[in-house]
This record gives structure tokens, sequence and C-alpha cells, in this order.
């Protein structure tokens, strides 16, 4: 039997141990499931890592998954004694250390991280420095550095995937690969790209609940990037228009994007995140008084991603609140639901290609990185199929 052998950088965050308690409970060799089982052999934090060439043993039993998955505390707690821990000064030590194991070439390394960076130094060292292969939820490598990076690290498909850097339960990354490939122009997106600021919008538009709980709502439930700022600056909507555009071919950066907050600007500069939750309680009766107003015009608001190309070859990437009919496309979607509508020359009018799916959470986010990982195993259509 040959091994899947995974390292999750940032398996101990919220999405990470959400997905190694999905892979525990279905996809490793006690699942005898596929002929090439998981088996995380590492684990990484922003400090170290776990590591053991045959397999963590935190994945021997399942039945303990209850006591660490809620908590990253208790999460590290319950890993102290299992597994050796390694310190590092730089992510690439990792790299050095499966080298030195003799495991070249016999990782894939999965980044549930949200670090920058040194994490594009590690992504672009894995692509260019070893065989190893790479499946990312983190989007910064992809979006917010040069297309040149991109471009590096997409440049053997078959080892770099990023499924769920846009729509984690979907397949917009790779439908847009698709248009590229068979020469088929973009010409326009429009899409609801953000879990969180969905749900946001589906609950002020229903009225009763105020901004700040809401938002606390949605980090609670994980909708919420580690700082939830970097949902309401706009910013994460934009890095997935950025990772879209470029996989259609476009040499788009952040600073080509008209990007317009989800709330002022004012609030949107505190690191600390419990103090940052706090002071936005300060945005209640203005976001209150943008969802009346559009209800008043019969209308309601939606945080939208645009892309166009027009005629003369130029293209605009917009980013923002916008006012639509609450029968919409993008008007109707209802709590953290994404949807993109892509017109091309082939796919337009009443012929649009059009995806909707849940955006974020942990769940969602772990099993889109699951199905990536199994799209990648030779022996997954040749286990034993059970029908029951
Ligand atoms: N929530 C969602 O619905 C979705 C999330 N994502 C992406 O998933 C990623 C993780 O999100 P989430 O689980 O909520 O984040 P968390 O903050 O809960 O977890 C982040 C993990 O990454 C580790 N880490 C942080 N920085 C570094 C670094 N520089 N090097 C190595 N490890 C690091 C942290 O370690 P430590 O504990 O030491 O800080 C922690 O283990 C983000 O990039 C997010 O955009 C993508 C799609 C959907
Ligand atoms: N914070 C993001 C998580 C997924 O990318 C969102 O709310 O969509």
């Amino acid at each position: 039997m040959t091994y899947q052998n995974v390292v999750v950088l940032g398996g101990s965050g919220n999405v990470g141990r959400e997905f190694m308690s999905q892979v525990m409970r279905h996809d490793t060799v006690f699942s005898k499931k596929h002929l090439n089982p998981t088996n995380i052999i590492g684990l990484t934090d922003s400090k170290g890592f776990w590591f053991n060439r045959h397999g963590l043993n935190i994945q021997k039993n399942p039945e303990n998954i209850y006591k660490w998955r809620d908590s990253k505390e208790t999460f590290n707690t319950f890993m102290r004694d299992l597994d050796e821990y390694h310190q590092y000064d730089n992510l690439c030590d990792l790299l050095k250390f499966i080298q030195d194991e003799g495991m070249a070439g016999e990782i894939v390394f999965v980044d549930i991280t949200a670090g920058k960076d040194d994490l594009r130094d590690f992504h672009l060292k894995v692509i260019n420095d070893s065989e190893e292969t790479i499946i990312t939820a983190n989007k910064n490598p992809l979006s917010i550095y040069s297309t040149d990076v991109f471009g590096t690290l997409t440049r053997f498909r078959e080892r770099y995937g990023f499924l769920c850097t846009v729509m984690a339960g979907a397949n917009a990354v790779s439908n847009l690969l698709d248009y590229y490939d068979t020469s088929e122009i973009v010409k326009k997106i429009e899409a609801c790209f953000s879990g969180t600021l969905g749900y946001l919008c589906a609950e002020l538009e229903k009225g009763g609940r105020s901004f700040s709980e809401i938002l606390n709502d949605a980090k609670i439930m994980g909708y919420t990037e580690p700082h939830p700022k970097d949902d309401l600056n706009g910013i994460d909507v934009a890095r997935k228009l950025i990772i879209c555009a470029r996989t259609f071919g476009h040499n788009v950066s952040m600073t080509d994007i008209e990007l317009e907050g989800f709330i002022d600007e004012s609030f949107l500069n505190i690191d600390d995140v419990d103090d940052f939750m706090e002071s936005v309680k300060g945005a209640d009766q203005d976001m209150k008084n943008k969802f009346d107003s559009a209800k008043r015009n019969g209308k309601t608001l939606r945080y939208i991603a645009c892309f166009e190309l027009h005629e003369n070859g130029n293209s605009v990437f917009k980013v923002g609140l916008r006012e639509v009919p609450p029968d919409s496309p993008l008007g109707s979607l209802k709590g953290s639901a994404n949807k993109v509508i892509v017109e091309t020359d082939i796919f337009c009018g009443d012929k649009q290609s059009i995806i909707e799916s849940p955006g974020a959470g942990p769940d969602v986010t772990a099993w889109g990185l699951r199905r990536e990982l199994l799209s990648r195993l030779t022996g997954r259509k040749g286990g034993d199929y059970k029908l029951t």
C-alpha cells in the first residue's frame, strides 16, 4: 500500500483542526476506502512542527477528536507528548528536514495558514527546488504579489492545487482554468466571493440584529479571516478576484482594483482582534442606515466583485457594496452562499455560466481541501467500491 504523505501547514488553526478531524474520520488507512490512504506525517504552527515519518500518532485514535477539535489551546495540549516538536526559524527548514529524512518527492503540503512573505517563499522553494506538491487555502501567495509569482507557482498544475482559494466548496477555479485552456475569453464576471460579507448582508437585510452582533456570529462560525478586518476592508474579496482573473489569463494586481471597504476606513486600523471587534460597534448605525435606505428604494445590498473587458481591450476591476434588486441572482443569495456569474463568447445571454456554493466555514473549506487531495490519488478509483 502506498500512502499519500501529507504535511499540514497551520494544522492547529480553525480550518486546520477541522481538516485533521475530517481526514481522520474518512481518509486514513483506517477508513479502508482508498488504495492510497492519507497519512499525516507533519503538522506546523507558526513556530515549529510536529513530525513522525510513519504518521502522526494523533491519527490513531479518531475517537478522541472531540477532545481537541474546538480549541487551539486544547489541541496544542493534546499534541504535547504525542510526537516530537521541532522549532524552526524559517519554514524552509522543514523542507530541508524532510529531505534529510530521505522523504524527498513523497510529500503533499497543505497550506492552511494565512501567512504572507514566508509562505510565498516556501511555496516558491517547493515548486522551484523540490518535487513536492502544494495544495493551498492560503490566498496570499497567489494574489498579493506579482503575476510572475502566480505564474511560477501554477506552472506545474499537477503540483499546485488552489481550488480552495476561491469558493472553497465549488469548482470556480477549475472552470476558469478550463476557459483559459480552451481559449474561451472571459468578458465579464460578477460575483459574491465572501461568506462573511454575504452572511452580513443577508442578516442585515432581515433587520433585528446589529452589524457587530452578526459579525461576531460569523467569526464564531469560522467564516471570517483570522483578522476580520481582512474581510471588512474588502482585501479578501479583492484577492479572490485577482486569483480568478489571473487564472483566466489577466495580468492584474491589487493596485488595479477599485476597492471600497464594507465599512468606513476609520474602523479598519486596529491590529488587536478583540479591540477591533469592540470598535466596530461604532459602525452599527451606519450599516443599519445603508440597508434601510436600500430597502426604501426597493433594493438590497450585496458586496460584489466585478470584472469587465471592454471592446477597446481595457479591463475594469471593482469591489464594493452595491444596491441590487432583492430577487436578482446576487441579491437573492442567502447565508454564507457565494455565487459567480461568468460571461464569455459562448456562455452569454441566457447561457451564462453560474456557480453557487457555500463559500466559507471550516467544514466546507476542509472538505474542499480533502477533495483536492483525493483527486490526486492514483489509487482513488481502485478501492473496494461499496454501495449501501
Ligand atoms: N475560514 C474559511 O472559511 C476559509 C479560510 N481560508 C483560509 O484558510 C487560512 C486559515 O484560516 P483559519 O484556520 O481561520 O486561521 P487560524 O488563524 O485559525 O489558523 C492559522 C494557522 O496557521 C498558523 N500560521 C499562521 N501564520 C503562520 C506562518 N507564518 N507560518 C506557519 N504557520 C502559520 C497558525 O499558527 P499559530 O497558532 O502559531 O499562530 C495556525 O495554526 C486563511 O488563509 C484563510 O484565508 C480559505 C477559505 C475559506
Ligand atoms: N473569510 C473568507 C473565508 C473564505 O475564503 C470568507 O468569508 O469568504
